[in-house]
């Protein structure tokens, strides 16, 4: 047999490179190597083990004289876990994100596969020390961690003498679930021959449950001794006897199974629903890679149809893809889509557990699961007959992943569509800007829903200038007219929703004699008031300290809090509408799993009037009798140093103001701001979104920004402020010799939060249409950046950024 050589992409941090390294595959694991599977693999000097992909498989390699290749040690899967697709993909998002192909390849699978290291000691001969000897016991090798600190050094020591070495084990995180269950081995006729005391009344009531199953079939043992009223006990006495199989099965975690969800029918689409719907299966039956951008007004039923094209799709004999953002839409829109289809939903979001994202992933590679719904990540299920792709709310930034690889789900949406040759559909009432004027090229193809499904208009809203309004403000965050709106939907009987935007804001502590700010000590940033634990705390870093009766820098008593919490608003509203029963949604009260589905439920089911929340409440919810909606503080998010302010506060105000009025009764909304006049804020008074995009257009071609110019933003980081600061000036030095007059350099400047976690941020920022040079520059860039590490920089290059700050 000839030879066999396996290229692999290996996990050593630091020191990656995107280029597989050989190795030579032993005989005995010729039939277990395959391209896509994981393996180990020993690297570098000490041969440490590190988990690496097959990428490719050849049989002739000519081995330059004196390269010893060294050999893969093991194949951890049975079947490869990368496909073909995933190969390419992983390829794509390398080169297009600037970020390492074992972080892409790694992207594609749940986390529970991702590889988690644990080292053991293992001693060789005896090592003569007593305390060290009795360590190990009757066993040659222990856990490393178990080690007592005091006996590192003569370990390194004996290391270097091979009297023990260390072993590096790679694991997978999480186990597949296993539960008992068990087969009959005898007939009734057989059941009946057996001899079984009178006495043994548990073994005849053994005897008497199993002749009412069938032989040779597999039965859970749980619910067979739910069902008998037998214990596992019982079951093992049985299966001494003979008379049935025990073994462990494999079983899903499945996290909607203790959830009823009610089926649901297609419904009888409006006219407009129906162009869109049809429109789109014309491609999926062509088979043709199609981007549509879906702009619907709120409530105008975008999800009926996907829910119809998804469905075509399926009868089509494949498969559908479906993108929600993270936190605000999962629940509600789980339950649509579980409800029309049923078991052949997955379901892959960051609420749940690793065990259930892994079990649902290996739902879909089993091809139990033809339908795929979740957040950011579930872009990459391992889904193989793609026939339609649909991302929810394309607007949202929570699309873009912040850690390397630096992808947004829209470009790996339209990545694989074209893999897959199906169409694409993104739906939102406030399209990014970047999509709408693709649809304007007809790059994309433009599908409308302008109404309501119910037919009402869109909801009235209007302004509270709190510049005079806020004066006479019964508690400081609520105005009269507001309060007098709400109390009418109490009284009504009706619901009413509450924003208080939390973006770019927070409580802090000032003191009134001098003005001092209380800070975190390693960050650039104002602590946060924590009423529920009575804390200050640091958002970025985490630190936490009392709540200061005096100031520290005058020692005045003087300190007053400003700034408005969830919490704070609820005791104000409270205090005003003592009858008025308050759901409160933030961090805090959603922290615990499935709190969040939990705290709508209970405002859908009418346990509450007024639901009081942060963004989250903003996107998605569908309620019926939310007949007013409230945003406390509108402008927050308006003076963020960042290019985009403006329009995540239109998309913001226009989502959050289509929660009211969804159904027979009409909806208002009321805005609280002290920028009236600001174009974001009248246009999001207005709900016009087309006036909306001219104008910011507008803007964004006088200043050049997205979508007239491409950016990328690159960060680096110190511990030392000179050092962060003069790597940024180095290379805005070295693209200012690549790039052409076209391109635009910003910076290199502090980062708007400069210090965290006492690193210090300094960063930069390229606008440019055509570069031919500047790929190659930034792949470099990135590869030599990691020589830097040890001496402390990190280096970020981020294609396409989102966030400015
Ligand atoms: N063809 C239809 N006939 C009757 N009711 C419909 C139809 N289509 C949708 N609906 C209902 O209209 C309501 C609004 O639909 P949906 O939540 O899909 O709106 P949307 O466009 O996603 O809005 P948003 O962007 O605000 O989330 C839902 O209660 C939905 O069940
Ligand atoms: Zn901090
Ligand atoms: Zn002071």
């Amino acid at each position: 047999m000839s030879k066999l050589y396996a290229l692999v992409i290996v996990d050593v941090p630091a020191m990656q490179t995107n280029h597989p390294y050989t190795y030579l595959v032993p005989k005995q694991l010729h039939d277990q190597v395959a391209v896509g599977k994981r393996v180990i693999v020993g690297f570098g000097k000490g041969d440490r083990h590190v988990q690496g992909f097959i990428v490719d498989l050849r049989e002739d390699l000519p081995t330059q004289a004196g390269v010893t290749l060294k050999e893969v040690q093991e194949v951890l899967d049975l079947e490869p876990v990368i496909t073909q697709e995933g190969l390419q993909l992983a390829d794509w998002l390398a080169d297009h994100t600037f970020a390492f192909k074992i972080r892409c390849l790694q992207v594609l699978l749940p986390n529970a596969l991702k590889a988690a290291y644990s080292k053991t000691l293992k001693r060789l001969q005896p090592l003569d020390d007593p305390q060290i000897d009795a360590l190990f016991g009757q066993s040659d090798e222990i856990d490393l961690a178990q080690l007592p600190a005091q006996f590192q050094n003569q370990i390194i020591h004996y290391r270097h003498q091979g009297k023990v070495e260390i072993i590096y084990h790679v694991k997978d995180k999480v186990a597949k679930k296993q539960v008992p269950a068990f087969k009959l081995l005898l007939t009734p006729e057989q059941l009946d021959q057996v001899a079984v005391s009178p006495r043994a009344t548990k073994q005849l009531a053994m005897r008497d449950y199993l002749k009412t199953l069938e032989s040779a079939k597999l039965y859970l043992q749980k619910p067979a001794q739910a069902a008998s009223g037998l214990t596992s006990a019982d079951f093992r006495t049985a299966a001494k006897k003979g008379w049935l199989e025990q073994s462990q099965v494999e079983q899903y975690r499945d996290p909607y199974a203790d959830k009823n969800i009610t089926a649901t029918k297609p419904l009888e689409l409006t006219p407009d629903q129906n162009f869109a719907v049809k429109s789109v299966q014309a491609h999926i039956d062509q088979k043709d890679n199609r981007t549509f951008l879906l702009q619907g007004v709120t409530g105008s039923g975008k999800t009926e149809v996907y829910l119809q094209m998804m469905a075509y799709a399926l009868k089509q004999g494949r498969q559908a893809l479906m993108l929600v953002p993270e936190i605000s839409l999962t629940p509600q829109m789980m339950r649509r889509v579980k409800g029309r289809f049923g078991d052949l939903v997955a379901v892959m979001h960051s609420g749940l557990s690793a065990g259930e994202r892994y079990d649902e992933w290996r739902r879909i590679e089993r091809k139990e699961a033809r339908v795929v719904i979740g957040a950011r990540s579930a872009i990459f299920a391992p889904l193989d007959n793609i026939g339609i792709i649909i991302m929810d709310e394309e607007h949202e930034a929570s699309y873009k992943q912040d850690e390397m690889p630096r992808y947004h789900a829209r470009d790996v949406a339209l990545w694989r569509a074209r893999y897959h040759h199906c169409p694409v559909v993104l739906g939102s009432a406030t399209p990014s800007l970047e999509s709408r004027a693709r649809a304007m090229k007809n790059v994309y193809t433009w599908l409308t829903l302008p109404k309501r499904v119910n037919g009402q208009a869109l909801p009235k809203v209007e302004l509270i200038d709190m510049r005079n309004e806020g004066k006479y403000a019964p508690v400081p965050d609520i105005s009269n007219t507001m309060l007098n709106a709400i109390k009418d939907r109490l009284i009504k009987g009706e619901q009413t929703v509450l924003l208080l935007n939390r973006r770019g804001y927070s409580s802090f502590v000032m003191c009134r004699e001098c003005g001092y700010v209380l800070k975190c000590p390693n960050c650039d940033v104002s602590l946060t008031l924590h009423m529920d634990s009575h804390s200050m705390r640091c958002h970025y870093c985490g630190h936490e300290e009392a709540i200061p009766q005096t100031c520290d820098s005058c020692h005045s008593r003087k300190v007053r809090y400003y700034g408005t919490g969830t919490q704070k608003v609820e005791e104000q509203l409270q205090s005003l509408l003592p009858t008025a029963r308050i759901i409160r949604m933030d961090v805090d009260t959603t922290r615990k799993k499935g709190a969040h589905e939990r705290l709508l439920q209970a405002f859908g089911n009418k346990e509450a009037d007024i639901l009081l929340g942060t963004q989250m409440i903003a996107k998605g919810l569908d309620f019926p009798d939310v007949t007013l909606v409230g945003v406390l503080n509108a402008d927050t998010a308006l003076d963020l140093p960042d290019f985009r302010a403006s329009e995540r506060t239109f998309q913001l105000l226009t989502q959050v103001a289509g929660r009211a009025g969804r159904a027979q009764k009409a909806g208002q909304v009321l805005i609280q701001t002290y920028n009236p006049q600001h174009y974001a804020i009248q246009l999001a008074k207005g709900q016009d979104y087309e006036r909306y995009f001219q104008t910011e257009m507008g803007f964004r071609h006088r200043v050049g920004y997205p979508p007239y110019y491409y950016t990328i933003q690159i960060t680096a980081s110190y511990d030392n402020e000179a050092a962060a600061a003069k790597k940024m000036f180095t290379i805005a030095g070295e693209l200012g010799k690549i790039l052409s007059p076209q391109a635009q350099v910003l910076g290199p400047t502090p980062k708007a939060i400069m210090r965290i976690k006492n690193r210090y941020y300094y960063q930069l920022v390229i606008k440019y249409k055509h570069e031919p040079l500047l790929e190659d520059y930034l792949k470099g860039l990135l590869i030599q950046a990691q020589t830097e590490e040890k001496k402390g920089l990190k280096l970020v290059i981020d294609r396409d950024p989102l966030n400015f700050i």
